[in-house]
């Protein structure tokens, strides 16, 4: 079954200065644990789709499914990362990661396994009493990212996680996310401005028409390895970049 549906969807914002259409039937299907890269011309409509699948937002028309079930609000089983951190400053490194499992009452032994296990995996075990203000940012989003998993979602939803990052942090984080989905596969979509961190991210790259966002491609990135920032280097890579900034320039005109 896919985890993703997003079936006829359309989404219409009534604002001050009009109505904007954001979404237009569009139509979606992303399968369990699939990593997915959504790009687009800017205002085309990612974040809404995103917010739609998180459950922030609801349809004007069509639906959205997960697991075959309709959503109808934000909820554990999906997890959201923005570009900026979410991460609590009054709280260390493990408050951060485990705040959602309190608010679950999830017990403390359990919290403290899960907590170590992600900061593991994200490398920031030796971190955990640390608070963000002793981190830098790629750290923090590395925080932002353990909670994430820690929180057990089904669906991972990142919305230009690293967007405020520097290029050799951001490369570290590909490297991180990849190797905590290895550990722990999750449904992901993830929306980027930036091709090279779609293709390096993604198995599948969609690239979305100018709003009201639809499908405008939908690439199988054939790429295995994800842990060699050499990849980028390949032929078969810059070949699908430039396929793909084309594709971009060619419906933004
Ligand atoms: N809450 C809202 N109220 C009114 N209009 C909105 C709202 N959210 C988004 N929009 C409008 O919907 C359109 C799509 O916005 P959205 O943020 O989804 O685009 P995007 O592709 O994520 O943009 P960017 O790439 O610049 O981040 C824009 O025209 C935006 O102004």
């Amino acid at each position: 079954m896919a985890v993703i549906e997003v079936d006829e969807v359309s989404k219409e914002f009534h604002t001050r200065r009009g109505d904007v259409l954001a979404l237009s039937r569009t139509d979606l299907r992303i399968e369990r644990h699939q990593v997915v890269c959504v790009v687009g011309p800017s205002g085309c409509g990612k974040t809404t789709l995103l917010n739609l699948v998180a459950g922030f937002l609801h349809p004007s028309a069509g639906r959205v499914l997960v697991d075959g079930r309709p959503v109808t609000g934000p909820d554990a089983s999906r997890a959201v990362v923005f570009q900026s951190d979410a991460v609590f400053p009054w709280l260390t490194v493990r408050g951060n990661v485990e705040y959602g499992l309190r608010l679950r009452g999830v017990d403390r032994a359990t919290r403290r396994e899960r907590v170590d296990r992600y900061l593991e995996l994200v490398g920031l075990a030796d971190f955990a009493d640390a608070y963000p203000k002793e981190l830098s940012g790629g750290m923090r989003k590395r925080v932002d990212i353990a909670r994430a998993y820690a929180s057990g979602p089904e669906v991972l939803l990142l919305d230009e996680p690293f967007g405020a990052l520097d290029i050799f942090t951001r490369e570290a984080m590909w490297l991180a996310l990849h190797a905590v989905n290895v550990a722990e596969p999750k449904t992901i979509v993830f929306v980027t401005h930036d091709i090279e961190e779609a293709l390096f991210v993604g198995e599948r790259v969609i690239v979305m028409t100018p709003r009201p966002a639809r499908v405008h491609q939908d690439i199988t990135v054939p790429f295995g390895r994800r842990d060699d920032l050499d990849l980028r280097g390949e032929t078969a890579f810059q070949d699908l970049r430039i396929q793909i900034s084309r594709s971009l320039r060619e419906v933004s005109a």
